[in-house]
Order: C-alpha cells, then sequence, then structure tokens
C-alpha cells in the first residue's frame, strides 16, 4: 500500500527563487549607496541616543509601486531634506511588503506586475534597484519588514525598520528585529494596544537563535546578537488616536516603568488621523507643538505622503493609473508634504533658537 500522502496537500508548487546572494550580485551595492545607508542609520542612532537634537521623519508613500514615479518623489525629497535637515533627518518612506487586514494586493514584491503573476523574484531584484537608485541620490530609506526571509535580500540598504500594527506581537518578527542592524520601530496593536510593542522592545533587546536563511539561501539556524535600537511608533488604534499630550505620557510611563529609553515616534497616518490623509498635517503640527512646549520623548515622526494626494483603486488595465498616486492608504500630495515639514521645520528652529538664548 503506498503511503497516503499528508504534506503539501494545499501548496500547488514551489517556483524556483533566487538567493539573496544571486539578486545581490545582479544589483550590487555601490560606495555612495553604503555611504547614505550608514549616514542615515549612525543619525537615527544618535537621535535615539540622544547625541543629534534633530527629529526624523519617514516621509514617503504608504507603498511603491511605480519606481519611476519613487524616484521622481524620491528627487523632491532629497531637496526638501537638504533644506530642512538643521532640524529634520528626513528618511525616505519605501514600503514593498503590505501587511492586509483580510486580503488585498500585498506590495511590490510580492506581486511586481500587479496582475496576480505573483513574480516574487522580479519583485525582489526590482525593490533592490528602487532602494539602491534612493540611496544613491542620498537619503535614507525606511522600511516595514513583514516578511522574515526577505531582510537577506535587501536589508543592507535599509536605515530604518517597522514592525507594523499587526505583527509587533509576533515572536518570528521580534527575533528578525533583534537581528536587523537598523533601529526599529514596533508599532502599537490595531487595537491601540502598545503593552505589544514594549514587550517587543524587550524581546528583540535580546539574542535569539532561530530558523532563517543565509545569504545563499539555505536554512540556517540564525543566532543573532540582540538590536539596542527598538523605540515604540505610536499609531492610534481601537477608535482613538494617541499622539496627544495625555496619550504620549502616558507611552512614557510605560516605557520607564519596563526601563526603556523614552524614544516615542508618532505615526501621523493610520488610526492616529482615522485614515483620512487631510488629518495629518493637524496631527504634525500638534505633536510638533508638543515637542515647542518641551517635550522629551518624540524623536521622530512618519507621514504617508505622495506625489498626488488621496489614492486609487488598482485599475484592470494599468495604463489608466494615475501617476504618483497610492494604491493602497491614501496620502497627503507634494505640496501638503512640503507645507508639512517646511512648518515644523519654522517651529523647530524657533524652539532651538529661544533655548540656546535661555542657555
Ligand atoms: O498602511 C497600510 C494599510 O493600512 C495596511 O496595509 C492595511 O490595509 P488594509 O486594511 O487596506 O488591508
Ligand atoms: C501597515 C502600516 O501601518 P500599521 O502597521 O500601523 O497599520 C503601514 O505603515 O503601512
Amino acid at each position: 500500500m503506498p503511503l497516503a500522502q499528508t504534506e503539501n496537500l494545499n501548496v500547488a508548487a514551489f517556483d524556483h527563487m533566487p538567493s539573496p546572494e544571486e539578486v545581490k550580485a545582479r544589483v550590487p551595492m555601490t560606495e555612495r549607496a553604503a555611504a547614505s545607508v550608514v549616514a542615515g542609520r549612525k543619525a537615527i542612532m544618535e537621535i535615539l541616543d540622544r547625541k543629534d537634537p534633530r527629529v526624523f521623519v519617514v516621509v514617503g508613500p504608504c507603498s511603491i509601486h511605480d519606481p519611476v514615479a519613487g524616484l521622481d518623489y524620491a528627487r523632491r525629497l532629497k531637496k526638501l531634506a537638504d533644506e530642512v535637515s538643521d532640524t529634520m533627518l528626513l528618511v525616505m518612506r519605501v514600503y514593498f511588503e503590505k501587511p492586509r487586514t483580510s486580503t488585498g494586493w500585498k506590495g511590490f514584491i510580492n506581486d511586481p506586475f500587479m496582475d496576480d503573476s505573483f513574480r516574487i523574484d522580479v519583485g525582489m531584484e526590482r525593490a533592490r534597484k528602487f532602494l539602491l537608485d534612493v540611496s544613491e541620490i542620498g537619503l535614507p530609506t525606511g522600511t516595514e519588514a513583514l516578511d522574515p526571509i526577505a531582510p537577506q535580500y535587501y536589508g543592507d540598504l535599509i536605515s530604518w525598520t517597522a514592525i507594523g500594527a499587526r505583527t509587533s506581537e509576533s515572536q518570528t518578527h521580534r527575533e528578525m528585529s533583534s537581528g536587523l542592524s537598523t533601529p526599529v520601530g514596533f508599532k502599537n496593536a490595531t487595537d491601540g494596544d502598545l503593552e505589544v510593542a514594549i514587550n517587543a522592545i524587550i524581546s528583540a533587546a535580546h539574542p535569539h537563535s532561530f530558523l532563517g536563511i543565509n545569504n545563499q539561501g539555505q536554512s540556517a539556524i540564525t543566532r543573532t546578537r540582540g538590536n539596542p535600537y527598538g523605540h515604540v511608533v505610536l499609531r492610534g488604534g481601537g477608535g482613538r488616536p494617541n499622539y496627544d499630550s495625555v496619550s504620549i505620557s502616558l507611552a512614557e510611563q510605560a516605557l520607564a516603568k519596563a526601563k526603556l529609553a523614552r524614544n516615542i515616534v508618532v505615526d501621523c497616518s493610520h488610526a492616529n488621523s482615522w485614515k483620512k490623509p487631510e488629518y495629518q498635517p493637524l496631527v504634525m503640527k500638534d505633536v510638533i507643538h508638543q515637542i515647542r512646549e518641551g517635550n522629551q520623548s518624540v524623536v521622530g515622526l512618519m507621514i504617508e505622503s505622495n506625489i498626488v494626494a488621496g489614492n486609487q483603486p488598482i485599475p484592470a488595465d494599468l495604463s489608466q493609473m494615475k501617476y504618483g498616486c497610492s494604491v493602497t492608504d491614501a496620502c497627503v500630495g507634494w505640496e501638503t508634504t512640503e507645507e508639512m515639514i517646511r512648518n515644523a521645520a519654522a517651529v523647530l528652529r524657533e524652539a532651538k533658537g529661544s533655548q540656546e538664548r535661555a542657555a
């Protein structure tokens, strides 16, 4: 009697995927890009260590779906980054992996042609090329690490990592974060619970051993050192925002109770703006004023921004797609982005000036 088949009953196919080493050979790191990644990571770490008084802002599209528009955005952002570099470090939000509430397009790596062909091999190589191009422009990049294998393919080009609201409680993501080379922001859960992010920081700060892959794409017992640069990202949830001064004070107390550094990033989007992009400027303005009034714990902000405001459904005929407009969450447009950042920089400059005068 042949043995009954008991494995892979719901797996339709295993298709070939090049190893991280092979993808990196096709899109090799350059000196200029490496310098930009290293400088970005160093600046963020110094902000978290309070050696750099600036605020970092992770700003960019909810997701990258069109590399041409994405690079157009990056060039605009670089000019703005240089203009406000005395008070802010701008990090481009380069999100390729989208965690969905139920179903939907899961991002450029998963389905780069947006036609359900799921050419992860192509998506990975193009995502890496995009990150390289942005790094060569001289901008640090921030991304959400969702697939625990993916950082082996492009982690060398990232300066800041987010663990999303849906995965902050996941052991797999905490283990992965313990080995990442960047500071990692853990979001509060979608129901607003901050405890999961605090537990995630504690877990990721410790060394872990877990199943992963190496550069050659082989299964490997991955042994990590632990990541000392975990921090929380407040994104609202459970039907209420958490960027107000009371929520921030509660987060500070929770961090102090857990004996963690009081490092807080505020996401101006998601549940903090009821997913309405027009509220993002109000959230940012409020938080920047909290900093001006003396808040010491907010070290960063996040903005979902694109060239064109709003969002669009993915059309069956992709030639009908609006240029520079999100296909996931609605974003603020470029003009609003400039305004938000310039206004914030002006307030921070003024605050810096009065502190210097008082000193
Ligand atoms: O920022 C992205 C979205 O909020 C997240 O991926 C969830 O999206 P969804 O609820 O549309 O699936
Ligand atoms: C999915 C995202 O955010 P959150 O995890 O806060 O929902 C995101 O920033 O794209």
